[in-house]
């Protein structure tokens, strides 16, 4: 359950004068989701989605509004934030900092195919280039400096072969070169349950909506490819299927072609992006935050996809 704040009919309906969005005529919670309250809005209209954002701070939340704005303009299918009437991505409801955003049709799709990994590929390959031209800069929140934080805290938490394999990747990602590789406005949390799909048919599946950039930072580009293929084409027990990641990454190609230095990267970055993810399920499920209810997802997933992009993986297209 994912709505933390409660927020009253009337003292929407009040807050909503402040835009130019029409009367109140429903509010719904909305289930899913582990950061942030959210609710379905309808007003006389449209249909938006409200936030509440819990345990963000202020600062930091322009640079996510702004940037699905940008992307909104570029064509992307992003969800476009809701200024109110003085011109203000970001309001207060309920003491919380609070924004709308456009309510995106479709559905996600948790067995995807080839044909919806293209146009994942395709897509977030323009997310890329658009970004290029996003005038504001913050990095990564789940960067090398969290990652070495993190390993930290949970390192007394995990087994001897765990440990090891903490140790040894954290050593092995001090030594990666990032310099050289294109870096730009990421996703970074580009999951299957973060895209919606128009239609669920694998070759005419249409993206109906790409969510949830409250992880979304300054960092290279292929770290943000490695975090989609991971999700999008790992098979039940980790292997990267064949199908799924060929298709990826050549729609991804086809729009912003790797460079050499990118090829080289490419086993790196799928591990620094399994990394990422055993370390935030590790710190979710051994250091929970009191009070807040947070969805605990399995980390051995994570670190069993790390231990199988450390042995095998196919190269990039070039
Ligand atoms: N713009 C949107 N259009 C349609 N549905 C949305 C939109 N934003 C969020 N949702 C719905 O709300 C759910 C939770 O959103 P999400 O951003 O993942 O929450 P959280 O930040 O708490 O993880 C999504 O699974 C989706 O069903
Ligand atoms: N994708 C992450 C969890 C992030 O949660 P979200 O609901 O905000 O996408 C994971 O799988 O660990």
């Amino acid at each position: 359950m994912s709505v933390f704040t409660p927020v009253p009919e009337p003292a929407l309906a009040e807050w909503l004068q402040d835009y130019a969005i029409g009367r109140l005529v429903a509010l719904k919670g909305i289930s899913a989701g582990v950061q942030n309250s959210n609710f379905f809005v309808t007003t006389t209209l449209g249909r938006y989605v409200l936030t509440l954002f819990e345990g963000m701070t202020r600062a930091e939340l322009p640079y996510y509004l702004h940037l699905m704005a940008h992307l909104s303009r570029h064509g992307l299918p992003v969800p476009g934030p809701i200024a109110n009437r003085h011109n203000e991505y970001l309001g207060t409801l309920q003491e919380r900092p609070a924004a709308l955003v456009m309510r995106l049709s479709g559905a996600s799709e948790m067995n995807p195919g080839p044909g919806h990994c293209a146009k994942v590929g395709a897509m977030l390959a323009g997310l890329h280039l658009a970004g290029l031209s996003y005038g504001r800069r913050q990095d990564n929140p789940r960067g090398p400096a969290w990652r070495s934080e993190t390993a930290r805290a949970v390192h007394d938490f995990l087994p001897a072969d765990e440990r090891r394999l903490l140790d040894a990747e954290i050593a092995f990602q001090a030594t990666v070169d990032l310099a050289r590789l294109p870096a730009g406005a990421i996703h970074a949390d580009l999951f299957r349950d973060n895209v919606l799909w128009e239609t669920g048919d694998d070759d005419e599946a249409h993206i109906g909506g790409v969510i949830d950039f409250y992880f979304a930072g300054f960092d290279t580009l292929l770290f943000d490819v490695a975090v989609t293929v991971n999700d999008w084409c790992s098979t039940p027990d980790g292997r990267l299927d064949p199908a799924r990641s060929a298709a990826l990454l050549a729609a991804y190609h086809a729009e912003r072609p790797f460079t050499a230095d990118e090829a080289d990267a490419w086993p790196a970055m799928l591990r620094a992006a399994a990394l990422r993810f055993w370390l935030s399920r590790a710190a979710d499920f051994h250091l929970p935050r009191s009070g807040e209810l947070v969805l605990v997802k399995n980390p051995d997933e994570y670190r069993d996809i790390l231990r199988l992009r450390i042995t095998n993986v196919p190269p990039l297209p070039r």
